[in-house]
């Protein structure tokens, strides 16, 4: 038997079971199967995949895994104990978790006496009885069991010997982990610290041992105990770690927190927490920097936007926007960073905006590969101009490629591909039917030719779009590789009525890369035409630069 070291924790990851049960998330069984092998590169050692019994989608799920199994991961279905006044052996969800043909299984049962009484309506001697009965079964059928103890906390704060009474009945059986659930996420972290500090000690009284670390042994003896938290009260992180502090050796979470209502432990928090804060061992180390991917993946298949400010993984978690900071930041980056973003595969960005210094522009100049001096006026007069954009509503932190053309322009850089002449729109809203309702005229100058076009387009600035293309396409043939991926806009001082100023942003996409532009003015195709005109425009900049960079 090999030794585990005293600082190895045990993730169980619920997105698959738990997670699921977010308001909003559905999954298809290709989606399960795509997230499982995910986190099994992640290291995760135990996945819960679903409960095979309650719908046929994890049913097929279980056995399309054993088609393509997991590298290293445990994979487990999760059920009940069996009914009130009912046999295991006669249970068939019992029969469809066998079936699942895993190693382990997770079983969750009551642990609070209220929920015997009112919730099951059964006895508290059944219920232990139901939480025994099922483990010895399982057990009897050659499976490994974690014991999910629901609403732990809440039912020992109510009656504690009841409590223990129903753990230790599921750990008499045979479960080998004892996982403390805080199925309300109404607990705070010093309840935990206090509650699990009990369990640990009181388990070790009970004379079963002081604990099983090996996941591979085909038998053990002793129970380990476990933490699932909730987030109901916002301390679903703390509290998992609070329940580790005091001696909880598994934590169970989700990737992004997905989660019945408010959601459970996010393990993108979790594990950098436990591994970076408190040196814990959960994942290896090439392994952590792989999380923030592996959350932007999860988000990706489940359909759900990512948190841009989730800690650690998202996408401003180590974005520096205030001039005082970046400043710092490019002197030494501990000043505003509490681990390096690389660590769990996050990068730092600088963001542009009315918040900035002239640390922010060196900094976005030096990204353009453009180095620029502090004590040279241009930057100055740069970080001016772009202030009394910001004043007039433009947002240059969303249109990162709009303030690296403001930028070339200072500095005489700037390239003019192509020089609109005029433009023309026409929107026939009688023929409400018609897809194409909009009709766009533009008049196009490249290298001395004038082009005029017409296009017709799903609405206005489709049709604009449309036919600045089709004028430029000829000279520049890359346009046709080039998208508008997505286009918002925004009334600024919606109190003016009509004379309201509006923002339009508009990200554009080559296949490769996207990009966003901004424009901004009183007449909302204006604005629109600005954005549009200066997305064509950065992709041709893009095209170019990187035709340059082979060419060297
Ligand atoms: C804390 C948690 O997150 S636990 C996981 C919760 N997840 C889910 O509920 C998602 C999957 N659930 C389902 O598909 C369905 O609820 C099923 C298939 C499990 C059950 O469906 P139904 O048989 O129609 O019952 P229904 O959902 O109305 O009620 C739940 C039943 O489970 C019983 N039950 C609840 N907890 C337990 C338990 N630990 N052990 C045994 N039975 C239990 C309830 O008493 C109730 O039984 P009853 O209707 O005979 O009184
Ligand atoms: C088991 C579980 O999901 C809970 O108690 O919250």
């Amino acid at each position: 038997m090999t030794t585990t070291p005293s600082n190895q924790l045990w993730l169980y990851d619920t997105t698959l079971r738990d997670g699921t049960q977010r308001e909003g998330l559905s999954v298809s069984i290709e989606d399960k199967l795509r997230i499982a092998h995910r986190l099994d590169e992640l290291g995760i050692p135990f996945i819960e995949g679903g409960w095979p019994g309650a719908n046929p989608k994890d049913v097929q799920f279980f056995w399309q895994l054993q088609e393509n199994p997991l590298k290293q991961a445990e994979i487990v279905p999760f059920c009940s104990t069996r009914r009130p006044n009912s046999t295991a052996a006669d249970e068939p969800m019992l029969q469809a978790i066998l079936s699942a043909g895993t190693r382990w299984v997770t079983i969750f049962g009551k642990s609070w006496d209220l929920h015997v009484i009112e919730g099951l309506k059964t006895s508290l001697e059944e219920n232990l009885a139901m939480i025994s009965d099922t483990i010895l079964y399982l057990r009897s059928q050659g499976r490994r069991v974690i014991y999910d103890a629901e609403h732990w906390f809440d039912g020992y704060k109510q009656n504690p010997d009841y409590a223990l009474q129903t753990i230790k009945a599921a750990a008499t059986a045979g479960a080998e982990w004892l996982v403390l659930c805080d199925t309300n996420g109404g607990t705070l972290p010093h309840e935990i610290t206090e509650i699990v500090k009990n369990v640990v000690l009181g388990t070790e009284d009970w004379g079963l041992g002081t604990g099983n670390t090996e996941k591979t042994l085909t038998q053990s003896p002793l129970p380990q105990i476990g933490i699932h938290t909730h987030n109901d009260s916002e301390m679903a992180v703390a509290n998992a770690l609070a329940a580790v502090l005091a001696g909880a050796k598994m934590v169970q979470g989700t990737i992004n927190g997905y989660g019945e209502r408010c959601g459970n432990a996010n393990l993108c928090s979790v594990i950098p927490n436990l591994q970076l804060k408190l040196g814990y061992s959960c994942i290896g180390e090439h392994q952590l920097n792989q999380l923030t991917e592996t959350s932007r993946f999860v988000s990706e298949v489940v359909n759900l936007a990512p948190d841009e400010h989730a800690p650690y993984v998202g996408r401003s978690a180590f974005a520096h926007k205030g001039g005082i900071h970046v400043s710092a930041v490019e002197r030494n980056p501990l000043t505003y960073e509490h681990i390096q973003p690389e660590q769990v595969g996050n990068r730092r960005r600088i963001v542009i905006s009315e918040q900035s210094g002239l640390s922010n522009v060196l900094a976005k100049a030096r990204s353009l590969g453009m180095e620029l001096d502090k004590n040279d006026p241009q930057a100055r007069q740069i970080l001016q101009r772009m202030k009394e954009l910001e004043s007039e509503g433009y947002q240059f932190e969303a249109a990162e490629a709009s303030f690296s053309l403001l930028m070339y322009e200072a500095l005489g850089l700037r390239e003019q591909f192509f020089e609109v002449k005029g433009f023309q729109v026409h929107c026939d809203l009688v023929e409400v039917k018609e897809t194409t309702n909009s009709l766009a005229t533009v008049k196009v100058g490249v290298n001395g030719i004038n082009i005029l076009e017409v296009a017709e387009g799903n609405g206005p600035v489709a049709a604009l779009d449309a036919a600045l293309r089709k004028a430029l396409v000829n000279f520049y043939p890359q346009i046709a590789d080039f998208e508008l991926t997505d286009y918002k806009v925004r009334i600024l001082n919606g109190n003016t009525g009509t004379a309201a100023k509006t923002r339009a942003l508009v990200e554009s996409g080559n296949g490769q890369q996207r990009w966003t532009t901004v424009g901004v003015s009183t007449n909302i195709l204006e604005a629109s035409y600005q954005a549009v005109v200066e997305g064509l425009e950065y992709g041709l900049l893009l095209h170019f630069q990187a035709e340059k960079a082979l060419k060297v």
